[in-house]
């Protein structure tokens, strides 16, 4: 994760010039989004800082699981979760501003209060904002394939990105990657069964769990008959 990409160009600022799972692009607002991010952000936004994040203070309880999830896109799904999933708290990192208004926006419109957002590499979020042993899941769901061998170094799942996530996991808490990729699909199994401190729970892929929502894309794909793959690990 520390190889320098020549080719990130200096609109990326404020991240440095390291090899990115992400590119940023302007993107437009909605009128809406706008509003949530001028109403919601100051509740619901955490900003990136170089210092320990203390979870249960952002959610202002103790006996809640903290959930990480990166790249939530444009929130759909994260917020559906968070709503089945009252009990658990869930820290959703994206780097896209439509993404962050449109989430805050769902959360509005649902009245949900167990999210936080962070906009920001979420691979810095875990090495400077997340101590070790605090995390009881984390959730990646159709993370960038970057399809093109060229850029297979831009896969944001890579050895090194695993080894960091698991010193962020407590001992029983698991790791969740989906992709509709197949050949994304190998390769995170391929990294995930690498990591010694994961355990697969199950023989290569898992079914889907039952609190993942069918995204409409993935609804579409699945007439056209492409497939979905998750992958359900623990940290032992
Ligand atoms: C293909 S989209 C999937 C979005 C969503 N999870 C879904 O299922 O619809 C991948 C998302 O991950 C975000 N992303 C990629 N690398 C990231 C990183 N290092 N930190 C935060 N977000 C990242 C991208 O901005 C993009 O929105």
């Amino acid at each position: 994760m520390t190889e320098i990409d020549p080719s990130i160009e200096s609109a990326e600022a404020p991240y440095q010039r390291r090899i990115r799972s992400f590119v940023l692009r302007q993107g437009r607002l909605t009128k809406g989004q706008e509003r949530a991010l001028q109403t919601a952000w100051p509740t619901f936004g955490i900003e990136y800082a170089d210092q320990p994040l203390d979870l249960n203070q952002a959610f202002g309880r103790a006996d809640s699981k903290k959930i990480l999830e990166i790249g939530f896109g444009m929130g759909d799904a994260t917020a559906k979760i968070a709503q089945t999933l009252p009990d658990c708290d869930f820290l959703a990192v994206e780097v896209h501003t439509p993404g962050v208004g449109s989430l805050l926006k769902l959360m509005q419109e649902g009245e949900i209060q167990n999210l936080r957002i962070v906009q920001h590499d979420a691979v810095e979020v875990l090495q400077n904002m997340l101590p070790d042993g605090s995390l009881d899941g984390v959730h990646i769901f159709f993370p960038d394939p970057w399809h093109k061998k060229r850029h297979h170094k831009r896969r944001l799942i890579q050895t090194e990105f695993i080894q960091l996530v698991c010193t962020k996991l407590k001992p029983g808490a698991y790791l969740h990657v989906a992709t509709d990729w197949q050949a994304y699909a190998e390769w995170v199994l391929e990294v995930l069964q690498a990591e010694p401190r994961l355990q697969n729970t199950a023989i290569d892929y898992a079914d889907k769990p039952a609190y993942r929502p069918l995204t409409k894309f993935e609804n579409r794909g699945l007439k056209l008959g492409h497939g979905v793959w998750d992958l359900v690990f623990k940290r032992a």
